[in-house]
């Protein structure tokens, strides 16, 4: 694999807050009708999250047939998503919303259709808005199952205040049962 990402020298490491779920406790969704992760959008992916030990959390995917890219494997446009809400989701022991301002995803290896994939992430340092994460899948049930890395991502997300998005609210499509903000976090 190979990556043209390179770190800033002068990260701060941030460590687990008080309030940031138990390792082995489920994350709640930070928005009801996420495409990755919400329970209240029908065609979207639903994925689930723990939070992990450390800073790391975890999610898992199951590659459904129409998540299909190339023949019988799945799509990068739906890993990248699955990289992103995982990344997104180790951000948020900062208790502070954010988005991805950059996302660059090395696959490594095919992923066919009916695996399960685990992603693990985490920060791996921050400075001011600005916060650096990494993240890998490995598949852990189907044919292919192993400890191999399939696919690797490093992202840049940035803190944003919760008024980001009141531009936005006219174009939700009805009512959210858990609107941006609201996380239990
Ligand atoms: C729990 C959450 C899970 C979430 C999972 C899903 C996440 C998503 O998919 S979010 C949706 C996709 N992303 C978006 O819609 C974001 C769209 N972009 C934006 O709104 C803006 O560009 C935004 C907010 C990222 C940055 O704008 P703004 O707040 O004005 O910051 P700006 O001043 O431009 O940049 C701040 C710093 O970040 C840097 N930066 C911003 N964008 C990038 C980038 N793409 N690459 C590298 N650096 C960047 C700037 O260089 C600047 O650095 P420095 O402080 O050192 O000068």
């Amino acid at each position: 694999m190979s990556s043209t990402w390179t770190l800033p020298d002068d990260l701060d490491l941030p460590t687990r807050p008080d309030f940031f779920p138990a390792p082995g406790e489920a994350l709640p969704q930070h928005w009801s009708k996420c495409f990755g992760c919400g329970d209240d959008q029908p065609s979207g992916m639903a994925m689930t999250f723990i939070a992990e030990e450390g800073i790391e959390v975890s999610g898992r995917l199951t590659v459904a047939n129409r998540y299909q890219g190339g023949p019988g494997v799945i799509h990068g446009g739906i890993l990248s998503v699955a990289f992103d809400e995982t990344q997104g989701m180790a951000c948020m022991l900062l208790g502070v919303p954010v988005v991805t301002g950059h996302l660059e995803i090395d696959f490594a290896k095919p992923i066919p259709l009916g695996s399960v994939l685990e992603f693990r992430a985490r920060m791996d340092g921050m400075t001011g808005r600005k916060l650096y994460t990494s993240a890998e899948a490995r598949i852990v049930e189907g044919p292919t199952a192993g400890d191999d890395v399939v696919a690797t991502s490093r992202g840049l997300f940035l803190t944003i205040k919760p008024e980001h998005f009141t531009p936005m609210k006219d174009f939700v499509d009805g009512e959210a049962t858990s609107p941006f903000g609201s996380s239990t976090l």
